[in-house]
């Protein structure tokens, strides 16, 4: 088990910039997850600590250990690739077993292979495949055979690269399931890559958001759910996404142009321009007290299972609601919606200032 600490980290690929001035610190022990959208640096974030790329500027310690420039094989952490490659020629079980043979991490006693591989095996569900060769797999098992792979063994720090991509939605939840249980158990740090934010939310013990090979906001799920620091990661968790309302302050009142909106604004909001964030689940029907309350038609009901998802048309803008379906009003229908006020998200430019119940301070 190790810490791990990078430290101003930045990094390109000749013109284009991944990482800018990168710091991050994962506990030892922690399982962290980091979340970001396509090209945001993410894979490059786990290459760096991983020693797979050189990085132009910054530090890795690992352990406590400045590992800046020391040979991938000499940092023990292990790292699953999306597309990791299995050999060949061997089967499932020699594909799992070839990591504990190489020596590097030490010598295992085939009792002792034979039991770490047992383990890894029947927490990913793979414990049927081991004769079987690579290509008799489907894309899923190979994928989990891979991730096998990585924990199979022991190292400080597993680096994971969306390990869970190729799989169906039911497998991939009961997989977040059994990997959040693998990481309580084997309790070894471990920095877990993707861009599915139930997947980061299920998973981490803290969550980094980036965007743009910047960090964001760090956090735990309750934290970044609750206080985003600014719309991108407001925007970034939740589907349906969080609706954002534009308003002015003035005279000790928020209001929508289209006159959809007029609620009291709390103390201390400055006068100008404001953006109210409402997640749709958040969102109810009829009045509430102490609540923001918009009135609209439904334009659309879309069935979601238990669920409706309804978008609401009010003044010039639509409000997105998520209601139990029994409550749901039909199409055309005019309807009143609630959000508790210490639920809707203000921002100032860009920025989370608090909620309508009041400023909060918040981690940047
Ligand atoms: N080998 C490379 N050569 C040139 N540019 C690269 C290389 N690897 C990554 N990049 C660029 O660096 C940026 C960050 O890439 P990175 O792969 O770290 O993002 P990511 O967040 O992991 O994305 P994804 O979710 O799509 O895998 C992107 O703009 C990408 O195009």
């Amino acid at each position: 088990m190790a810490s791990l600490t990078l430290d101003g980290i930045t990094k390109s690929y000749g013109k284009t910039r991944a990482l800018t001035e990168l710091s991050l610190t994962v506990a030892d022990g922690e399982f962290f997850v980091i979340l970001g959208p396509s090209g945001a640096g993410k894979t490059t974030t786990l290459k760096s600590v991983a020693g797979l790329e050189p990085i132009d500027a910054g530090t890795v310690h690992i352990g406590g250990t400045d590992m800046t420039g020391v040979e991938p094989y000499r940092r023990n952490v292990a790292m699953a690739f999306e597309s990791y490659a299995l050999y060949p020629q061997r089967t499932v079980f020699d594909n799992l077993a070839s990591p504990l043979r190489s020596g590097r991490t030490g010598t295992y006693t085939a009792e002792q292979q034979q039991k770490r591989i047992g383990e890894v095996t029947d927490t990913l569900g793979i414990s049927h495949l081991l004769q079987r060769f690579p290509r008799e797999l489907s894309n899923g098992q190979r994928q989990r055979v891979a991730l096998g792979r990585v924990l199979v063994r022991p190292a400080g720090a597993y680096l994971l690269d969306e390990p869970l991509s190729h799989l169906d939605a039911k497998l991939r939840a009961a997989m977040r399931a059994e990997l959040k249980q693998l990481g309580a158990m084997s309790s070894t740090t471990t920095l877990y890559v993707t861009h599915d934010y139930q997947e980061a939310l299920a998973l981490g013990d803290r969550i980094a958001v980036l965007r743009a090979g910047r960090v964001v906001q760090v956090g735990t799920a309750a934290e970044i759910w609750s206080r985003p620091v600014d719309t991108f990661v407001a925007r970034a968790l939740g589907q349906p996404e969080m609706t954002l309302l534009s308003a002015t302050v003035h005279d000790g009142r928020i209001r929508t142009a289209d006159g959809a909106v007029d609620v009291a604004a709390p103390t201390g909001l400055p006068r100008g321009d404001v953006l109210l964030g409402l997640r749709p689940r958040a969102v109810g029907l009829g009045h509430r007290d102490d609540a923001l309350t918009v009135d609209g038609t439904v334009r659309l009901a879309e069935r979601l299972g238990r669920l409706v998802e309804l978008t609401v048309r009010s003044g010039d803008t639509d409000v997105v609601a998520v209601v139990e379906s029994a409550a749901a009003p039909a199409e055309d229908s005019t309807v009143t919606l609630s959000v508790p006020t210490g639920e809707v998200h203000v921002f100032v430019g860009d920025r989370r200032w608090g909620s309508l119940a009041g400023k909060e301070d918040h981690d940047a």
